[in-house]
Formats: structure tokens, sequence, C-alpha cells
């Protein structure tokens, strides 16, 4: 029997994977998997049962990472199951920013007993009106499952779409509309675009990646989407550059006391996942992804550790060993799995960065012995046995 709690809510479609071999708990000291969105998890204590956590969303910045490494808990996101919910809500951004659609609105409302507002509205909506973004250029930083698909939908509105991500995977390249200028120096995007857009995960290396230089560069009529991370911007420069009148609006999905509320700022609160679509792929994918870890060992889509997928286990056991990424820890568990006269029928050992992971099937049964002489290895850092 596993057991799983929940940080926030998640989808009941999700949820309804877990077996009846699968029960809810409350407190995360009892559970082997825990399931979270955008739950603060830096100073919860997690306990020693805890083996993986599952971000049913893409950003992990409220995940400590290295110190789930460390415990042998395995963290995984669910990439792409919400990019399309947030890139529509960046074209609302977009239209939202062009026109003063919030003030007209707001107009509307504050009329609402005006018998003459269809005659007032045509005198005073001259005050809420704006441009169209055909022909704007768009610039898209981090064209990841996000920014690719806001660059691709782009160029089909008729933008000119230019795009920035030196890490840009394969498999985002290939997705991206040929029709999309490869820019190699952001400067060029905040030189030259009407409207920026950053899509980048919050990591130390991009905090405050958009700075009061960057937004020195850019021209007055120009906006600036945040639909990733608001510490991804120095929110004070912009704050100023725009009562300053040399930024045209600022669009953020994360509300915070410097933006709400200030001249040219547009927030909404952290609405981009939040679509019935987006909840229920990033449920069902977390679910599954902690389903296959939990019950067969193979990890897919960790932040943490890397994947390493043997599939279901046909043999007699198999046994998982999450440890250090060095030398010789492959040549040191067959040689005690050996010594115990227990012949290794597959392996498979991966590593990211400072930790890897070793799948081992074997022939027979591997008892307690043998096991606590795999725990004892320099290096280890957990081992399960799955089957
Ligand atoms: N508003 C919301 O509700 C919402 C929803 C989903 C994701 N997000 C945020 O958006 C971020 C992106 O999500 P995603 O699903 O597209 O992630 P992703 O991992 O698919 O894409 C991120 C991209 O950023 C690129 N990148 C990293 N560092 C960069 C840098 N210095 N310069 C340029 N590009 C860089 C990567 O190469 C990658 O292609 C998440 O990390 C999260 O913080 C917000
Ligand atoms: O990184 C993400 O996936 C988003 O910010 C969504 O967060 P949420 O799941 O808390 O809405």
């Amino acid at each position: 029997m596993f057991q799983y709690m929940c940080l926030n809510p998640i989808a009941g479609v999700g949820l309804n994977l877990f077996s009846n071999q699968y029960e809810k708990v409350d407190d995360i000291k009892n559970a082997d998997a825990a399931l979270v969105r955008s739950a603060a998890m830096h100073d919860m204590e997690l306990g020693d049962r805890l083996l993986a956590v599952a971000r049913a969303g893409a950003g992990v910045n409220n995940i400590p990472l290295d110190k789930c490494a460390e415990q042998g808990i395995v963290v995984f996101n669910t990439p792409g199951a919400n990019a399309n919910g947030v890139k529509e809500l960046v074209f609302a951004g977009m239209l939202y920013a062009s026109r003063d659609i919030v003030g007209g609105i707001d107009w509307c409302l504050k009329n609402q007993d005006d018998e003459n507002i269809a005659k007032t509205a045509e005198k005073q909506k001259k005050n809420f009106a704006g441009t169209e973004i055909q022909g704007k250029k768009l610039g898209v930083i981090g064209l990841g499952a996000i920014g690719a698909l806001v660059a691709n939908a782009a160029i089909e509105l008729g933008m000119e779409v230019y795009g920035y991500d030196p890490y840009i995977s394969i498999q985002a390249a290939w997705s991206l509309n040929r029709s999309v200028k490869h820019v190699t120096n952001v400067e060029d995007i905040y030189k030259e675009c009407d409207f920026i857009t950053i899509h980048v995960p919050l990591l130390d290396s991009t905090k405050k990646m958009i700075d009061a230089k960057a937004i020195s560069l850019m021209k007055p009529t120009a906006i600036v989407l945040n639909f990733a991370r608001d510490l991804l911007v120095d929110e004070e420069a912009i704050v100023d550059a725009l009562s300053a009148g040399k930024l045209r609006k600022y669009v953020s999905d994360f509300p915070n006391p410097t933006t709400v509320g200030a001249k040219g700022c547009i927030v909404t609160p952290h609405l981009g996942a939040s679509t019935e679509e987006s909840e229920d792929n990033c449920a069902i994918m977390a679910v599954r992804e902690v389903r296959d870890y939990l019950e067969n060992g193979n990890i897919v889509h960790s932040v943490n550790f890397p994947a390493n997928n043997m599939g279901a286990c046909t043999t007699a056991g198999r046994i998982g060993i999450l440890h250090k990424n060095v030398a010789g820890m492959i040549a040191q568990y067959t040689t005690i799995l050996g010594a115990a006269n227990v012949n290794v029928a597959d392996l498979s050992d991966k590593g990211k960065g400072d930790y890897a992971y070793a799948l081992i099937d074997v022939d027979s049964p591997v008892d307690e012995e043998t096991i606590a002489k795999l725990r004892e290895v320099d290096g280890v850092i957990r081992v399960r046995v799955i089957k």
C-alpha cells in the first residue's frame, strides 16, 4: 500500500488514476509521495518516508530541489501540461495592454445607471483606444513549452516574432515556426520589440534578468509581459520607467505590493495555469509519474535526478539506487550482488549533474543483508527494493 498527500488541491481526474493500492493521507511525514502546485516547500520538514514530490505544473522554485536530492526524494514536474493555458492568457495580456480594456470595462460599470450610456460611451471611447497587435514585433525570451506556443501563435496573428533561448531543446526548436527570427543577443529584443514576453524558469542565473539596463534599452511604447515569475524582472525599475513614460505597460501574473495598483501595471492573480484543461493535464501527468516511480522505479520528467526508465520489471526483482554521480559506483554494486550470488539480468545507470540513478534487475531475490551492504556504499543516497 502506498500513501500520498496533496499540498494543494489537485484535479480529481488525476487523483482517480491512483489505484486501490493508494491511500490519501494528511501528514507529509506519512506520505510516500506528495503532490503540489505552488505551495512553498522550502521550510517544510519532509520526513524519511517521502520518496517523491510531483509538481503538477512547470515552475519548481517553490521546492528545495537539492535538499530533496540529498534526502533521496525525486522531484518531478509536468512539462508542457499547462503551456496552452498560459499561452492563451499571454494573448489576453497583450490585448488588455494594447487598448485600455480594463479602464473601459470599469467605465461601463461606473456608468451603469446612466440611461444614455450608449450615447455617452461613443463620446468617451477615445479615452480607451489603443493599437493592434498585427504587424507588431514580439520578442519571446525562453522558447520552451510556453514560449514556443506563444511564438507560433503570434506568427499566426500576423506578428513579427523574435525568439531568444541559448539553451533551446531540440524538440522546441523543431516545433518553432520557421518565420520566428533567431536572436542570439537578447539586447536586440529589448531594442527592437513592441511586446516582450519572458518564459524562462526562475533560477539564480535568471533572477532579475530583465533589469534596469534592459528596461532602459526598450522603446517607450514597449509592453512587457511576465507570465513566468515576478522575480525574473526588476519590478521597481519597471514601475519607475512606467511612471516616467519610458515604458507603456507591464502585464504580470504575479501580484505583489510593487506592481498592484502601480501606474501602467496590469496584474492577474497567477491565473496562467488555472484552466480546467491545464489542471487536468498536470494532475494526470503528475500521478502517472508518481505511480511509475513508486511501482516500477522509473524516473520520467524529474528535475533533480536523471531520467531512467526500464519499463516494467520482468525478472525476480528490481532495486533502485539513488546515488552521487561519481566514478566506481556500479562496480561496487555488482561486486556486492555477485558476492551474494545474485545475477544481474539488466542494469541501467544514468547521471545528471551531481546525482545519478541506477536500476538493477536481478534474477533472484536480494536478502536484507545484501541490501544493507548496498546502503553502506559511500555515495549512496537511497536504496529501494522495488520488486
Ligand atoms: N503563470 C503561470 O501560471 C505559469 C504556468 C506555467 C509556467 N509558468 C512559468 O513559466 C516558466 C516556463 O515554463 P515552460 O513550461 O515554458 O518551461 P520550459 O522548461 O519548457 O521552458 C523554459 C525555457 O527557458 C529557457 N531558458 C532557460 N534559461 C534561459 C535564459 N537565461 N535565457 C533564455 N532562455 C532561457 C530554456 O532553455 C527553456 O527552453 C516556468 O518555469 C514557470 O516559472 C508560469
Ligand atoms: O509554474 C507553473 O506551472 C505555474 O506557475 C502554475 O502554478 P499553479 O499550479 O500554482 O497555478
